[in-house]
């Protein structure tokens, strides 16, 4: 294990040209250093123009929005994206021709038909399609389309088909595997997959993990092509890499055989993602030529109550505060349902708190048991609004809107645009874009905020009948749905339309809230011998194969001022034991 304590501290990086390999806990300023690295290449190097840029990778879409969010500079030498789309956009689509055919000349991927990725989500008629071929090729009855008549064996191998994934067996060759376990036996063997693929890719269809696939299949069919992105790319920064998983690190390794900067960054400690094929040892293991290892040591993020206990959980690095770090609150242990606890955080702590669990499950419940009345607007409106096509067409200007916020315009302009082409076909591309955007603007204002949902859209109507000559939605009729769009407005409707589910939520799982922070944070926990196992036996779980600890890791390093964890039953033996780590429990009354 690498003693993080004891590499130099990133400050002391000799240039912009040197690469390296950065370690850091939680709230350590590694995505803020990274934007500032980024900055400083922008203006020292000479090596950049027009067609080469820097590369800013990371793993996920909402990481990618927040690191391009707050990259406050100008953007047109920086590429952030994921490294799905970096592949894509770089390997992939300049050098389609290459995955036409395989090595033995036959069809392989319909590249006419290509249209960006896409999730894998197991289609009926081709798995159809797939069983059929599979039972010809076996030459005998096998019985297969038994799987899509019995609706528990259809539901596992659609659960089986949508995790595969490819890694390399160990003479090194690409195979395709499973990352979802079935009790049931499925035509698994790699001859049967890769047919299964390729009912896809006949058709054109490319789906995220393929882009990992074909762009080690191009880099090997045409290594030059690796001299293409160096040269594209002279920087190349990845973000989060303890995510990595054994195709991308291939990759990398590969680009960075070659003239070009490289420096990965990362905290082995928030490694959450081995169900998605993450293996955590390819970042504490990967050495590259001349890339050397530094730490960034503070943690800007939480009170020092909330530093201290963070540092109680791992041995691989302790974090310091820094002048200004406040002292904080002790940590608090709630026993109690989660609800229970959630209600007593959000009444003795602040409205504000954030829940985080680990299971969809446990968000649900709780997300049920404390909804409150505000939380309910946009499905009330769906509810009172008998037009479910006026109510939609509402929510999504109102997303648009959320998008501007976020400050990404495209995406905004492009939902309220699909509304209005939608009612308007023929009106051209130009008119529908400039009427959005003044719907937009419209929205920015302060006067039309206070305006009732019904004045707003009154106004709206209004607007685009008169100047574009557009169609809109009906007005509205007395009734229930006149009397609640009413009855709230713009303002009071805002804050529940959700751009996306995940970010917005105040009751979140933790996978979904990585990267984030937030003042006070409930963690809820699921048992007593969760809290003996993750906090109190930590130090050796953190380091474990499963991800579990370091899942809960990542749930409290996310609150900045006030840390309460929940748990539903406590053992009374664990409590002196939590109070030396820094934790008063309070155990909440029925
Ligand atoms: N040098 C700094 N001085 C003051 N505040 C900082 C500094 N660097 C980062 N911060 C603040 O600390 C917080 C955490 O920063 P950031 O999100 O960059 O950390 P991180 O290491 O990427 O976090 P994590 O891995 O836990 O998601 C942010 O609020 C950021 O504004």
């Amino acid at each position: 294990m690498i003693d993080i304590n004891q590499l130099p501290t990133i400050d002391q990086l000799p240039s912009i040209e040197t690469r390296f390999r950065a370690f850091a806990g939680p709230g350590a300023g590694k995505t803020t250093w990274l934007i500032k690295h980024v900055k400083n290449v922008l203006k020292d190097s000479k090596k950049l123009g027009v067609t080469r840029r820097i590369a800013c990778i990371t793993y996920t879409n909402i990481a990618a929005e927040q690191l391009l969010s707050r990259m406050d500079c100008d953007k047109s030498q920086i590429e952030v994206c994921t490294i799905h789309s970096f592949l894509y956009n770089n390997v992939i689509k300049p050098f389609a021709h290459l995955i036409k055919t395989d090595d033995d000349g036959d069809d392989l991927f319909n590249v006419a038909e290509m249209q960006g990725h896409e999730e894998h989500i197991p289609h009926a008629d081709r798995i159809r399609r797939w069983l059929s071929t599979i039972e010809q090729r076996s030459g005998k009855r096998q019985n297969y389309y038994g799987y899509l008549n019995g609706r528990d064996s259809k539901a596992n191998l659609v659960k089986y088909l949508g995790g595969l994934d490819y890694k390399f067996d160990n003479e090194g060759n690409i195979v395709l595997y499973s990352k979802k376990h079935v009790n049931v036996a499925v035509p698994s063997s790699n001859r049967e997959l890769w047919i299964y693929k390729k009912k896809y890719w006949s058709d054109g269809v490319m789906h995220h993990e393929d882009v990992l696939y074909f762009a080690n299949y191009i880099i090997r069919k045409s290594p030059r092509v690796l001299d293409f992105i160096r040269n594209r790319f002279p920087y190349i920064f990845i973000d989060e890499f303890q995510d990595t998983t054994v195709l991308q690190t291939s990759i990398v390794r590969k680009i960075a055989d070659g003239d070009m900067t490289i420096g990965i960054i990362g905290d082995l400690a928030q490694s959450i993602y081995k169900f998605a094929g993450a293996v955590r040892t390819d970042f504490e293991n990967l050495q590259l030529i001349g890339m050397g290892s530094y730490k960034l040591e503070q943690n800007f993020r939480s009170s020092q109550s909330i530093i201290d206990y963070l540092n109680t959980l791992r041995i691989d690095i302790q974090q310091r505060g820094y002048e200004d770090t406040p002292a904080g609150n002790p940590i608090t242990l709630l026993v109690g349902s989660h609800s229970q606890s959630y209600r007593w955080v959000l009444d003795n702590i602040s409205p504000d708190a954030i829940a985080l669990a680990p299971e969809h499950r446990d968000v649900e419940s709780i997300r049920t048991a404390v909804a409150v009345e505000g939380e309910h607007q946009v499905k009330k409106m769906f509810a009172e609004d008998s037009n479910s096509k006026r109510a939609r067409y509402i929510h999504l200007l109102l997303t648009g809107y959320r998008w501007l916020e976020r400050k990404n315009n495209k995406q905004a302009v492009k939902v309220v645009s699909q509304q209005l082409k939608a009612l308007n076909p023929n009106a051209s591309k130009f008119a529908i874009q400039k009427a959005s955007i003044w719907i937009l603007e419209e929205l920015k204002k302060e006067a039309s905020k206070r305006l009732t949902v019904h004045d707003f859209y009154l106004l709206i109507n209004d607007h685009l009948e008169k100047k574009f000559q557009f169609k809109s939605h009906a007005r509205f009729a007395a009734g229930g749905a006149q009397t609640f769009y009413r009855g709230c407005s713009v303002d009071e409707m805002l804050p529940f339309v959700k751009v996306d589910t995940q970010s917005d939520e105040k009751i979140r799982t933790i996978h979904s809230a990585k990267g984030t922070e937030f003042n006070h944070v409930l963690v809820c926990m699921q048992s007593s011998g969760d809290i003996e196992r993750y906090i109190l036996d930590a130090k050796a779980k953190l380091e474990a194969p499963s991800d579990e600890g370091r899942v809960y890791y990542v749930g409290f390093s996310r609150a900045k001022a006030n840390l309460i964890i929940g748990v539903p039953e406590l053992k009374d033996k664990l409590i002196s034991a939590l109070y030396k780590q820094g934790i008063n429990v309070v155990r909440l009354q029925n």
